[in-house]
């Protein structure tokens, strides 16, 4: 619970159809990929033995919330990465940024991190062991709830060692059944937990008697840890810096830069990919909290006055699953199925902008492969959004930890760009020529300067300050009295003058103005790409019916590190030329390819690529050679196609750019009936 912040086209239709099309084609082969229960540690133990991501400096011992990206997880980041520019700074015309890590402290003073970004921790009485307070009270929560479960037999106890071990440890009432009224209690603190404060947080720990589960022992008042890394800049030490914790603040201070590019015109936004760090308190989650991330940042100004979006009706029919604040509020969970156009029409979604970003954070997540069944977008409470925000909605994707927080989008009003103007003095407004002029009649102050300096000296300026703050109807009695000879005025600090028409006049006068100055407000859809990414490979997991050790990642073609898998039948040189044709014609075509030529069998090296998410296979045998043909596997089905080498490039070619889905590729290749790369 962050404090700021977190608690504080081909056309875009025709692409979102083609998504969901292939989504859809996917999840309608003929393969029952939910025969073997999810599960983690074989998850892991893959993702681990292949080198998708590792702890970093491991031999030396790790550090937690820090790790290193192997090749296939470097590729897979990378192409999502690939696959979110074309989405947005390409289809939008975005601005792009790159925009320094290392920050001056006086910069997060302003923006308000130094005071706020910070999350509640608490620490074990007897170990003095620091928790995250809202990460404690919910596992103790939740693991009570399903020790519930368990009591009365609603959930099979818990299946391999470690699950065993994590309930255990979770609460010692693991398997107690609780009052009804004590469940409805804990639900609604859990529905909640993101709008409590800290102290609030010590009280509940102090009710519900949560102690740190790996010792029984009570814990102390929760104290605010602030996230950010600290650091110096130059070698006296003198100059206190930061390492960012988002991309932001870099976006903010270029404003007056961007603005100038895009011809002195808002609306337009700012994009940035890049690393940020935060501290966090106990990171135990994998790659869904560490302390040094990828994020992806958009920050879109737009006129206060006109928060509507040019092309909202493009999205106006994407259905999205949404947890709006007041059913939380009320300590409920339950979600609506929604258009986006009638979420913002009903006022359940702010305003245009804001709705046109959740839906086109809906349509990219799903394009790289997120199961639009375990995706909701979450409102923020009151309480958890940041004081100066309109409204905040968060992409959520369910994972075997829960619902987790994936990309935030919030309108952050004008906040970021008033403080840094009011600290600077650099102005990060818009300044607007007006089509019509504004014509006003005002009453206008004239200042004999000379006389009023001479008559009150060092009150000289607090008189004319005075003076100058008035509204209209004060200006128009003290020029009355003016008239008549005198008037008498109480300054700010309290003190009365008498002014003659010697040293003020006022006279009503007519202003045309052409110009209209405003500061944009900001609406910022934030990406975390590790969360991202570990919730795909989830959600891409799956093992062989007719054998759970056989895991497949059904990565999308789109994001899937490789391509295409060139598979000789064997490391014999008389294949090699048409090898090197292949992966060369391959190249040509823009599709990233690898050739397994290892001394293992055809099924073994299809099975290898498999748990790496490989898509497709090409099998180069004898009747390659005399023939010049080639088979075509596809990864979720095995099925294999046959047809010329270059029918066969010019199909795989369609199917990774995403132009055909396999049924389509099958109209185009009979069926290979052969034995040699049969898994
Ligand atoms: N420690 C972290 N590890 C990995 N990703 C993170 C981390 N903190 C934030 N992110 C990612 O950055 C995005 C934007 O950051 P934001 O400040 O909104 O998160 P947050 O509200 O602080 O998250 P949380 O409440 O889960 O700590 C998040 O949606 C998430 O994807």
């Amino acid at each position: 619970m962050r404090l700021i912040y977190g608690a504080l086209h081909f056309r875009i239709t025709n692409s979102y159809r083609s998504v969901h099309r292939r989504f859809q084609s996917s999840m309608t082969t003929q393969v029952n990929k939910s025969v073997h229960p999810f599960d983690k540690a074989r998850l892991e133990a893959l993702l681990n033995r292949r080198f998708f991501y590792a702890p970093a400096f491991e031999i030396y011992g790790g550090v937690a919330g820090l790790y290193d990206y192997g090749p296939p997880g470097s590729s897979l980041q990378a192409n999502i990465i690939d696959q979110w520019r074309k989405h947005f700074i390409v289809e939008e015309g975005m601005l792009e940024l790159d925009t320094t890590i290392m920050t001056p402290a006086p910069v997060f003073e302003t923006s308000g991190h130094v005071a706020r970004f910070a999350d509640w921790m608490v620490k074990d009485s007897k170990t003095g062991d620091v928790l995250r307070a809202d990460h404690l009270v919910k596992n103790v929560l939740e693991a009570r709830l399903a020790g519930n479960l368990e009591a009365r037999g609603v959930t099979a106890a818990p299946q391999d060692e470690k699950d065993k071990k994590k309930k255990k440890k979770g609460a010692k009432a693991a398997a107690v059944a609780l009052e009804d009224g004590i469940v409805k209690e804990y639900e609604t603190i859990l529905a909640q937990l993101d709008n409590f404060s800290g102290p609030q947080l010590g009280e509940l720990c102090r009710i519900h008697n949560i102690r740190n589960p790996d010792t029984d022992n009570e814990v102390g008042e929760p104290q605010q840890f602030n996230l950010m890394f600290t650091s110096s800049i130059g070698p006296t030490g003198q100059h206190p810096g930061y390492l960012r914790p988002e991309t932001a603040q870099g976006h903010f201070l270029n404003f007056s830069r961007l603005l100038e590019y895009n011809n002195g015109r808002v609306p337009f936004a700012s994009a940035q990919i890049g690393r940020s760090f935060r501290n966090e308190i106990s990171p135990r989650a994998g790659l869904l909290r560490v302390r040094e991330f990828t994020m992806a940042e958009i920050e879109h100004y737009v006129d206060p006055e006109d928060k509507n979006h040019g092309k909202f009706n493009e999205v106006r029919d994407v259905e999205i699953v949404l947890l709006d604040r007041h059913v939380q509020e009320a300590g409920g969970s339950e979600t609506k199925k929604m258009k986006v156009g009638d979420a913002v029409d009903q006022g359940v979604i702010a305003n245009q902008t804001l709705g046109y970003f959740v839906a086109r954070i809906y349509q990219f997540l799903i394009k790289v492969g997120i199961n639009p069944e375990r995706l909701r977008f979450r409102q923020h409470m009151a309480n958890e959004m940041a004081h100066y925000a309109t409204d905040c909605w968060d992409a959520e994707i369910h994972n075997s930890t829960g619902w987790t927080e994936c990309v935030g989008c919030a309108d952050r009003a004008a906040y970021d760009l008033s403080v840094h103007t009011a600290k600077t003095g650099h102005p990060l407004i818009v300044r607007q020529a007006l089509k019509e002029p504004i014509v006003t009649e005002k009453e206008a102050v004239e200042w004999n300067r000379k006389n009023l300096g001479k008559t009150f000296k060092q009150d000289a300026g607090s008189i004319q300050k005075t003076v100058e703050s008035m509204d209209e109807a004060a200006l128009v009695k003290l020029k009355s009295q003016l008239a008549q000879g005198s008037a008498v005025i109480t300054s700010m600090d309290g003190k009365e003058f008498q002014l003659t028409p010697d040293i003020l006049t006022i006279e009503r006068k007519v202003f045309k103005q052409s110009i209209r100055e405003f500061t944009p407000n900001v609406i910022e859809p934030s990406f975390g790409l590790g969360r991202i990414l570990y919730t795909l490979l989830e959600h891409s997991f799956w093992s062989r019916e007719q054998d759970v050790e056989r895991g497949v990642l059904s990565l999308p073609p789109l994001v899937a590190p490789t391509k295409v898998l060139i598979v000789p039948l064997s490391a014999r040189s008389e294949f090699d030329p048409l090898v090197l044709e292949v992966s060369t014609k391959l190249r040509r075509a823009g599709v990233f390819s690898r050739v397994d030529d290892s001394n293992t069998s055809i099924g073994k090296r299809y099975a290898r690529n498999d748990e790496l998410g490989t898509p497709y296979g090409v099998t180069i045998d004898f009747a390659s050679v005399q023939n010049r043909t080639m088979t075509l596997r596809e990864r979720d089905t095995m099925d294999q196609r046959i047809g010329s080498i270059d029918d066969v490039i010019a199909t795989v070619t369609e199917l990774v750019n995403g132009t055909i889905d396999w049924t389509e590729a099958c109209q185009r290749l009979p069926v290979y009936d052969g034995v040699q790369a049969v898994d």
